[in-house]
């Protein structure tokens, strides 16, 4: 038996999380602990939950999953943050197990693992593999471009958008100092940051990022079946990460509801735009902490 618990767990991430365990065969094992709602904040409360846990997931905002991890100081309970508070902290196993061949190994073994942000999981799956080939160089200028579904705002930006209507199409982060560029960039091995232009539209779920390249800019000259091949390869074991023909259009919220992401290369034989399709809340939240938990506890 594996006792968890949520911190968090009223919130969009932490309520997508609860209904993927519930959906489990119970004979998998895994018991939810519930804090009592009226002390959801109380960090007693939080500390003696985090006490009788073996596994918390914390689906709160940064500094709450900070004080959370600090109250688990010195209690046997293992950590797996769905914020961007331990991305890239020392003695934290990012939680994005089709990285590379040992990552489902490190993962299962952590006592702390970051869930992956939800733009990183795309950027990071199409770039990671091609610089590490040698195909696009650490240090080419890499432009990543992205949509979201409303949800990846949280909960009170879902009731705003619901209660008020949203706008139809935002672009934002214009400042170019998103939060997740540093993710992006140290997992995608650049060695400079790239320029990251998020967006969110007025549908609650899915996500497309896409990177576009001019193949003449390629030192090793790759072509696009090239690159596809090494895009297969590299996701070949996985039944969460495909890579798929090119399409004509690509609609950004057809995977919501489901925890797999989708890769393609469309090209015209001189440039080239990668893309990834995701649910921002499954692949890019509660999809990816529940495989990370089941690999945690060895289910
Ligand atoms: N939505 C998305 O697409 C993704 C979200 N994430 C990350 O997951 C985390 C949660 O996001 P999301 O679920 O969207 O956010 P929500 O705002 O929907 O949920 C956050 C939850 O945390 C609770 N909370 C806030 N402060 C505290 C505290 N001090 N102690 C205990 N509980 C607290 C909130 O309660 P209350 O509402 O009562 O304040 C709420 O239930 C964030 O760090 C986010 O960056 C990661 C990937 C994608
Ligand atoms: C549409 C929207 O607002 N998205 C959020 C990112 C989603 C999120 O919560 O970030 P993590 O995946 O790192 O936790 C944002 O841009 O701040």
């Amino acid at each position: 038996m594996a006792r968890i618990f949520i911190d968090g767990e009223a919130g969009t991430t932490g309520l997508g999380i609860r209904q993927r365990i519930e959906a489990l065969p119970s004979g998998l094992g895994f018991e939810i602990l519930s804090i009592d709602p009226a002390l959801r904040k109380d960090s007693e409360a939080r500390k003696e939950m985090l006490r009788q846990a073996d596994v918390a997931i914390l689906c709160l905002p940064d500094d709450a999953a900070r004080e959370a991890v600090a109250l688990g100081e010195g209690l046997d309970v293992r950590f797996l943050d769905a914020s961007t508070a331990h991305r890239r902290a020392d003695g934290w196993v990012y939680g994005f197990p089709e990285m590379d061949a040992e990552q489902s190994a490190r993962v299962a073994a952590a006592r702390h693992v970051s869930n992956p942000g939800c733009y990183p999981t795309g950027a990071i799956a199409l770039l990671r593999p091609l610089v590490a080939a040698g195909v696009i160089p650490a240090d080419h200028p890499i432009s990543v471009n992205a949509v979201s579904g409303y949800s990846g705002a949280g909960r009170s930006a879902i009731e705003a958008h619901e209660r008020e209507g949203g706008p139809a199409f935002l672009l934002y982060g214009l400042g170019l100092q998103h939060k997740h560029v540093p993710e992006i960039q140290h997992y995608s091995g650049l060695s400079h940051a790239p320029i990251f232009v998020p967006s969110v539209g007025h549908f609650a779920q899915g996500m497309i990022v896409s990177i576009p390249l001019h193949l003449r800019s390629l030192p090793s000259g790759a072509t696009a079946a090239e690159i596809e091949a090494i895009l297969l390869k590299a996701y070949a074991g996985s039944d969460v990460v495909r890579v798929l023909p090119a399409e004509p259009t690509l609609l950004a919220d057809s995977l919501a509801g489901t925890d797999a992401m989708e890769l393609r290369v469309h090209s015209d034989g001189e440039k080239l735009l990668l893309t990834a399709r995701l649910d921002n809340l499954g692949k890019g939240a509660s999809g990816a902490a529940i495989q990370n938990l089941r690999l945690m506890c060895g289910k």
